[in-house]
């Protein structure tokens, strides 16, 4: 199971972003193309490994947004999209994202007390981006029913677990200048 996961990633080139070891993959990059074979092998993993039990499927701009959509054609469950540009609406809901090679803003709309989500990304890494929408989430009063990350690398997962927040991934990888290396795969 999840072959053409394990075998895209391990053929993933790296670039330097600063001190970053940036791996580049289909899944996460959309570049180079992602084949739907990737794609259907990866969202059918997902759905085996989440509760089914949600109303709105959360996916963060950008490369949660092929994901999203798969799963919400499977599954008729809609999803709204955590953007990184501001829409102004009423209720919209700003929050600081930092990751291990960036800093922005990202914008959630249309998430109410009461929704059940599905979280959904492709790489969790020092955790920065979950852990400032979950908590952005819990301000809101929506529950969490599940978060699924697909490839999961440094210790953001542990500290999520610290905070009580369980992140589901399908793969643990570590990124070095020579490539990636697979440490666990969650079949
Ligand atoms: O665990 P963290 O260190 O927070 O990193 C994880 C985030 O990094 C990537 O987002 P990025 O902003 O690069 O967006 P992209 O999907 O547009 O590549 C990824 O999609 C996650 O959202
Ligand atoms: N594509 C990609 N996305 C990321 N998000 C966090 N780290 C990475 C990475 O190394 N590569």
């Amino acid at each position: 199971m999840l072959k053409i996961l394990r075998e895209s990633l391990l053929n993933a080139p790296i670039v330097h972003r600063g001190d970053y070891h940036y791996f580049i993959h289909p899944i996460s990059d959309g570049v180079p193309r992602l084949e739907p074979e990737l794609l259907e092998e990866v969202t059918d993993h997902i759905l085996r490994m989440v509760s089914r039990d949600f109303d709105k499927i959360i996916a963060i701009e950008a490369m949660g947004i092929p994901l999203a959509t798969a799963i919400s054609m499977k599954t008729g469950v809609p999803f709204c999209i955590i953007r990184k540009r501001a829409y102004g609406l009423e209720g919209e809901i700003k929050l600081s994202q930092e990751t291990g090679y960036s800093k922005g803003e990202l914008y959630i709309n249309d998430i109410s007390e009461g929704d059940r989500v599905l979280i959904v990304d492709d790489v969790i890494s020092t955790g920065g981006t979950l852990v400032a929408l979950t908590e952005a989430l819990k301000g809101v009063g929506a529950t969490v029913a599940d978060i699924i990350v697909v490839i999961e690398r440094g210790d953001g997962v542990s500290r999520l677990k610290k905070m009580g927040i369980d992140v589901k991934t399908l793969v643990c990888i570590d990124v070095t200048e020579k490539g990636v290396s697979i440490e666990d795969i969650h079949e």
